[in-house]
């Protein structure tokens, strides 16, 4: 197994006590109380204001004029496709675009964004990708197996869209060069830097856990 695809496991109980969180259960059966959700969306999008700018760093200390290019894709797909979703579920909730970029952010989102940067500014491009890999790849593995606990999801579950988004195949390449690359970055390194990378990426994912959290007690700070 290739050194990227082991970090999930070396994460440990938290990637799966991400998937057991109610929040994401009740979505994936569709009782999650809109409130909740409306919550979420709402510092999700003032999140991924701050995720783009991760990408952006990536592509000034990249080297490689392919992995730049993915980098910068990233950072537009994220702006327009992902925060698409975002602003569809918005304009359900009769939210308009000016209400969302007022939102203030979380106590704990901006301690999650704030380490991401933090990484971003002062890291290698293994450190980015590490920091922002478990996003990509907890949402996608969740979002697919929700799919399989509860089959096909109804049209009349609210978080449909959100789920097949995530779960597509669609998104599942659109992150695979993560992978790739990490390991051609991670080739000569030596078991030292290769701990930094996996503490890096289990951050991020502790960090998943309490964006969950909050998400679910409508908590702004502690
Ligand atoms: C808190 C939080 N974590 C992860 C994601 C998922 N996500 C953010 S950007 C992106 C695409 C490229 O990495 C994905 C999958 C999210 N929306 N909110």
């Amino acid at each position: 197994m290739s050194f990227s695809n082991t970090l999930k496991e070396k994460a440990g109980k938290v990637w799966e006590d991400c998937y057991e969180h109610p929040f994401l259960q009740e979505l994936g059966k569709g009782t999650l109380e809109k409130e909740k959700f409306k919550f979420y969306l709402l510092q999700d999008y003032r999140y991924l204001i701050e995720y783009a700018k991760v990408f952006a760093a990536g592509s000034i200390k990249c080297d490689e004029e392919k992995y730049m290019t993915k980098f910068s894709g990233v950072q537009h797909n994220i702006l327009y496709d992902e925060m698409d979703i975002h602003r569809k579920y918005m304009a359900d909730f009769g939210i308009t675009e000016k209400e969302a970029e007022d939102t203030v952010q979380s106590l704990f989102s901006k301690a999650y964004t704030s380490n991401m940067l933090a990484t971003a500014y002062s890291g290698t491009t293994a450190d980015i990708i590490a920091v922002v890999f478990p996003c990509a790849w907890s949402y996608h593995d969740y979002a697919k197996r929700l799919k399989q606990s509860y089959g096909d999801i109804p049209e009349d579950n609210f978080y449909k869209k959100w789920i097949d988004t995530y779960a597509s195949e669609e998104f599942g390449e659109s992150f695979s060069w993560f992978y790739e690359y990490l390991d051609l970055l991670c080739e000569n390194k030596t078991e030292k830097e290769l701990k930094k990378i996996e503490d890096i990426f289990r951050t991020s994912i502790e960090f998943e856990f309490l964006f969950w959290d909050m998400a679910y007690r409508m908590k702004m700070s502690y």
